[in-house]
């Protein structure tokens, strides 16, 4: 049978968001038959994304919105693969400060957009930055948060192995 291919598509500013989709890619990658590609949101292409069998979207949520790259890759990407992914497998990640909410329905909606099928509720990591300076700081995400998105990435590459979606 041909591997499966997981899309991991991301932005990142001070690193919490990368570590949350490099813990999925970790949790993906114990699938045997299961090829995880981690690709930051400018490099991911309409290509990659109609290339692949099921997707983890991360981002932060900036100014109440998810971040631009990541709007920017569904910009560019939306309308070439519109149709084409119908009921493909997807999960989100969202890392914000205090809330997050915005960046998830945001997603969630283009993803809806896509037809694709959410497997999991998508997941928010709170960093607690709220003052300039604790924003703009470099992020270390928590062990047991780091361990939820590891198993995200986990069960979305298992439904794929086993060909359940
Ligand atoms: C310009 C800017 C705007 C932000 N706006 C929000 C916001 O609206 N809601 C929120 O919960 N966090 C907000 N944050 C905090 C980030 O979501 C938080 O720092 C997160 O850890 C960033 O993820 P990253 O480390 O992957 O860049 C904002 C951060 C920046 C830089």
């Amino acid at each position: 049978m041909n591997p499966k291919t997981l899309l991991i598509v991301y932005h990142s500013m001070t690193g919490g968001t990368a570590q949350m989709a490099q813990a999925a890619a970790e949790g993906a990658g114990d699938e045997a038959g299961v090829q995880v590609r981690l690709l930051r949101a400018p490099e991911a292409q309409p290509d990659d994304v109609l290339a692949a069998d099921g997707y983890v979207f991360a981002t932060p949520e900036n100014l109440a919105a998810m971040a631009g790259l990541m709007k920017d890759f569904f910009d560019r990407c939306y309308y070439a693969a519109l149709d084409r992914l119908n009921g493909r497998p997807y999960a989100a990640l969202v890392c914000a400060g205090s809330d997050g909410q915005n960046a998830v329905r945001q997603l969630e909606r283009i993803a809806t957009g896509w037809r694709l099928r959410q497997v999991a509720p998508t997941l928010i990591v709170c960093t607690h930055a709220q003052t300039p300076e604790a924003i703009l700081r470099p992020k270390q995400i928590g062990a047991a948060d780091l361990a939820q998105c590891r198993e995200v990435g986990a069960a979305l590459a298992a439904g794929l192995a086993l060909g359940v979606y």
